[in-house]
């Protein structure tokens, strides 16, 4: 039985170290192959769905949030990861919800909500979920290529990046041999929507993890939810315990 989280494909040093092999290690591969595509020096092609905002917190609020984060436990996840969320608790593939494990989001994202509404990719943007992820070196910690839900998650995907820069890497299926980078840089905040986040996969690799990194993704609800959608009841409900900003991470109730 491996001392760590990771299940099925999924590996991080700890697993390694005892035995497990790495599945996607053809990542690296893909990698150095890009480096002398030709397409990375010469052509370009049109990529819509991205927007980073630079210097979205202060260092100042960079050490705050870093230090509130750090007073709650962390959970293990796959990849080597580490996880704290604030959401409801989701069955995806029987899509089905439980809030009542859910209190809202943290109360150090309130002002980081408002200043989000402030740009105008984000002006109606009401997140329903707060997950934050702790990437190390020393865990070897990644995201494989994945798309985020649909049928829960609407069309933002916003993640604020604390503590080092990294890379996410957007990939399709069909285009093997087409990888984007985008910079994920210390303290921006980058909207992932469109293309980039219904037709682009993204992941991170391990090599790109160089530092602790700490990624803060907020989600908004998809159209099922909102004012219109069959489940706007539930989603109502959801947006008013989000915005309560009174939230205790799922899983952490009773510490
Ligand atoms: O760490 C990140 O920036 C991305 C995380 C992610 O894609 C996810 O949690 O679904
Ligand atoms: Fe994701």
């Amino acid at each position: 039985m491996s001392s760590c989280s990771c299940k099925g494909i999924r590996t991080c040093i700890t697993c390694e170290k005892e035995g497990k092999i790495p599945f996607l290690d053809l990542q690296q591969t893909a990698w150095t192959d890009f480096s002398n595509h030709p397409n990375h020096e010469g052509d370009f092609i049109l990529y819509p769905g991205i927007e980073i905002i630079h210097n979205f917190v202060s260092p100042d609020e960079e050490r705050e949030i870093t230090e509130k984060i750090y007073q709650t436990p962390f959970v293990d996840s796959q990849s080597g990861r580490r996880k704290q969320d604030y959401g409801p608790k989701v069955n995806f593939k029987r899509k089905k919800l439980k809030c009542d494990v859910f209190t809202g989001l943290p109360d150090f994202s309130h002002s980081l909500y408002k200043r989000m509404n402030d740009y105008p990719v984000l002006k109606d943007f009401i997140p329903v979920e707060q997950c934050n992820l702790e990437y190390t070196q020393e865990r070897g910690s990644a995201i494989d290529p994945h798309f985020d839900d649909f049928w829960l998650w609407g069309e933002r995907l916003v993640t604020l990046n604390l503590l080092s820069d990294s890379v996410l890497c957007m990939t399709k299926d069909d285009s093997p041999d087409i990888e984007i980078h985008v910079p994920l840089t210390r303290r921006s905040l980058i909207v992932v929507y469109g293309p980039a986040r219904n037709i682009w996969k993204h992941g991170i690799h391990r090599n790109d993890i160089t530092q602790t990194r700490l990624a803060i993704t907020f989600r908004e609800l998809s159209s099922e939810f909102q004012s219109q959608g069959p489940s706007a009841k539930l989603g109502q409900d959801l947006m008013d315990i989000a915005l309560s900003f009174k939230g205790v991470a799922v899983g952490n109730k009773a510490v």
